[in-house]
């Protein structure tokens, strides 16, 4: 079945249609991870947001039951040049084509991915949705034009009520933007004792708990918007050890007093170098991101940069030590990359543990 990708500034890329149906305008991106695609696919930072993976061939080794980053992808599409229908690998249990069927999540198979990379290179992410092949393409142009982006993605995917992933350990608050399942592997693997909470909880909710530390998860979209989130951190922030992941990373620093830039295109992929400034070594990283923190405005605040994109420049890490407080803006936790910045959980614990945290 053909389908078609509609894009605000008027271009279309006709495919073959597989998975769901459900089509939903989101903002179109790319990703260039050579494998780890399962995990992109589960992401909740990916909410609203039609995934385009730059690698050739998506799917060989199928979908299995170890690698989701969640339990219900929230993606509104995938985007690849072929995916396999029949993977071949010990661990899968299915193919895209049936998970994505299963979750109502289309895929787009058969276009030129790198002519759209390309595009989207040159002219930044844009509005874009699927659609059937007899839809009218002006009047979806002139929808995708006139529609605002989407917004309130996080109160989409941040769990409604607390839980508990017990543990003997360190006692850590985990608040839920869309926290992916690698960042509760991380904190469970060290012996954290787990509450994770909605993204609405005060800060009286927080520290009534009394937690060694607090890890601020990724999540989607703009950060600027989560207003009441930001006032709460600011409210946390030099009262116990705070660890933030990219969204995270973004909220601490807009608690903090400075601003967040919207990049053209983002970092989506398995293998961003990033240097460590404090130590001179060069991770690569796991990247989801389309906002970055203003250079120029952590001048107004007492955090310093850590880490920085050795690609662009931009700012991946921040910390004021004073305060107990660092972040990152890429993924410790992802799986499908190298684990270089893996260490970045064991100084989390240190931090708690040098507050007295309870071991
Ligand atoms: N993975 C994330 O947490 C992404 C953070 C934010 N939504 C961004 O796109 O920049």
């Amino acid at each position: 079945m053909k389908r078609q990708l509609i894009l605000e500034d008027g271009s279309v890329f006709v495919g073959e249609g597989f998975g769901g149906s459900n089509y939903q305008m989101g903002e179109i991106v790319f990703n260039t991870g050579m494998s780890g695609y399962q995990e992109v696919i589960s992401d909740l930072s990916y909410c609203a947001q039609i995934v385009l993976m730059t690698y050739p061939m998506i799917g060989n080794y199928g979908i299995n039951r170890d690698d989701f980053e969640s339990i219900e992808p929230a993606i509104f599409g995938l985007v690849v040049s072929e995916y396999c229908e029949y993977p071949n690998n010990w661990r899968s249990d299915e193919s895209i084509d049936t998970f994505l069927a299963s979750n109502d999540i289309p895929g787009l198979a058969g276009i030129d991915t790198r002519k759209l990379t390309k595009l989207i290179r040159k002219e930044g992410t844009m509005k874009a949705i699927m659609a059937d092949m007899d839809v009218d393409v002006d009047a979806t142009v002139a929808m995708l034009k006139a529609a605002p982006y989407p917004t309130g993605q996080v109160a989409q995917v941040s769990t409604q009520k607390a839980f508990q992933v017990p543990n003997r350990g360190r006692r850590v608050v985990l608040i839920d933007y869309g926290a992916k399942q690698g960042i509760v592997r991380e904190l469970s693997s060290r012996g954290c004792d787990l509450k994770i909470m909605p993204y609405t909880s005060t800060v009286q909710e927080v520290m009534n708990l009394k937690p060694d530390g607090i890890m601020l998860s990724n999540g989607p979209g703009d950060p600027r918007e989560l207003t009441q989130a930001i006032e709460n951190i600011r409210a946390l922030i030099g009262q116990i050890p705070i660890f933030g992941i990219c969204l995270g990373h973004q909220l601490i620093a807009l608690a903090s007093g400075a601003k967040i830039d919207k990049l053209k295109f983002g970092h989506r992929g398995a293998n961003q170098p990033v240097m460590n400034l404090l130590t001179g070594k060069v991770e690569i990283t796991s990247q989801n991101h389309s906002f970055s923190v203003n250079e120029e405005s952590l001048a107004n605040t007492d955090l310093e940069v850590t880490h920085r994109n050795l690609n662009d420049k931009s700012v991946e890490g921040l910390a004021c030590p004073e305060k107990n407080l660092f972040s990152v803006q890429y993924h410790p936790e992802a799986a499908p990359g190298p684990e270089d910045a893996n260490y970045l959980f064991d100084t989390f614990m240190r931090v708690m543990d040098a507050q007295g945290g309870n071991k």
